[in-house]
């Protein structure tokens, strides 16, 4: 198999050496090197899954359509954006992995960027700035979210979608009020990325206790933003236990790891690189669920019961459905049961924030 660019750099090359340039044979090199790709590219697309990232231009975008370009999971990756798709898949496209990768860009390529797929994840919309609160990008990312949103129910109502665009807390009962009015919502197909706060949680945790991040595993519920994000660190794995002022150290650092980035990073956006891997360590999960793999257990933010309000981040258990099973939360300590109080509240206004964008 030859992959476009080499073909065609062929046909220039040869083109180039015939005197004058003979425009019938480069035509004919073209149709076959068509042909070839074509043939190449139904016999060479991997079984696998078609997934689609939406803001694929962006700083978590790209590294995200990278890593999930060498998914074996992957067979076909569409790209879209409303700038810059067109280099970054002819980019990405380039890697001799298994996923054939297509480039969509603009609204009116919308609605073709998602025909088909299975998973859509969304990483679109504007990141904060050093002094900012998630909660205000809500002005620009709602309806960035809410037009995605319109499209995925329109062409792939079917996909589970993994929204990683802030205000997470707010963003998805937006998506879900979406669905609910085009008449396709299925709350088990709809999951905010809330993998980063875990990721982080298992570094940190893992620093204070001296064990590599890969043994560790820290279940973090609620939301994601500040006082929502809610670390139950008397759930860890390995089983341990912290002193008090670790408690408070560990905490607050997983609280405000987004913030920790923004400030570090002065003006030049938020967490792109781990939170491309977190969202490939969720997408993966999800994508093995898909598949039909057992035991397949993440958190995320999703409709819920496990409190009494409708959205809740919690460990739920991947399957071919999507979350087909929220778990409950466990048993929370004094120090936890306090954070989950203050947790709900905040919570409870982004989400109403949320549903009122769509139902005003
Ligand atoms: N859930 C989580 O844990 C995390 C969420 N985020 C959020 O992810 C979002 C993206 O962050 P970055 O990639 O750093 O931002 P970025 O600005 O680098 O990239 C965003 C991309 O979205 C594109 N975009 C804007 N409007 C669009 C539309 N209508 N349709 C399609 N694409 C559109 C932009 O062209 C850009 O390429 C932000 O809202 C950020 O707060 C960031 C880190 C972690
Ligand atoms: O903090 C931000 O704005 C981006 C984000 O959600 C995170 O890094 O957790």
């Amino acid at each position: 198999m030859q992959p476009a660019s080499e073909a065609n750099q062929r046909i220039a090359r040869i083109s180039a050496h015939l005197h004058p340039p003979n425009l019938q044979v480069t035509q004919l090199m073209e149709e076959s090197a068509g042909l070839r790709r074509a043939n190449c590219r139904a016999k060479g697309a991997a079984p696998g899954f078609k997934v689609a990232i939406l803001g694929a231009a962006g700083g978590i975008g790209q590294p995200l359509a990278l890593l999930m370009k060498i998914n074996p999971l992957v067979s076909v990756l569409h790209l879209y954006d409303v700038v810059n798709t067109p280099g970054v898949t002819a980019d990405i496209s380039h890697m001799d992995t298994g996923a054939v990768v297509r480039g969509f860009l603009g609204q009116p390529q919308l609605e073709e960027a998602l025909v088909g797929m299975d998973l859509v994840i969304i990483p679109a919309g504007v990141p904060r700035k050093p002094g900012m609160t998630r909660d205000d990008l809500f002005k620009i990312n709602a309806g960035i979210v809410r037009t995605l949103c319109e499209g995925i129910a329109k062409s792939c109502p079917k996909a589970i979608v993994n929204l990683i665009s802030n205000p997470v807390n707010s963003t998805v009962p937006i998506a879900a009020e979406v669905f609910k009015k085009a008449g396709t919502y299925d709350p088990k197909r709809l999951l905010g990325v809330t993998t980063l706060d875990v990721v982080r949680a298992n570094t940190f945790v893992a620093e204070v206790l001296g064990l590599d991040p890969r043994e560790v595993d820290v279940p973090v519920v609620g939301g994601h933003a500040g006082v929502t994000i809610l670390p139950l660190l008397s759930q860890v794995k390995p089983p341990c236990s912290f002193t008090p002022p670790e408690i408070d150290y560990l905490t607050s650092r997983i609280q405000n790891g987004g913030t920790e980035v923004v400030e570090a990073k002065a003006g030049a956006g938020s967490a792109t690189l781990s939170m491309a891997y977190a969202s490939v360590k969720f997408a993966d999960a999800c994508l093995r669920g898909l598949r039909g793999d057992a035991g397949i257990v993440e958190c995320a933010f999703v409709a819920s019961q496990v409190t009494e309000l409708p959205f809740f981040a919690s460990k739920v258990r991947l399957g071919r459905t999507g979350a087909e099973e929220v778990l409950p939360l466990g048993p929370l300590n004094e120090y936890e049961r306090a954070g989950l109080e203050k947790a709900k509240q905040e919570l409870a206004e982004s989400i109403q924030k949320g549903i009122s964008f769509i139902k005003k």
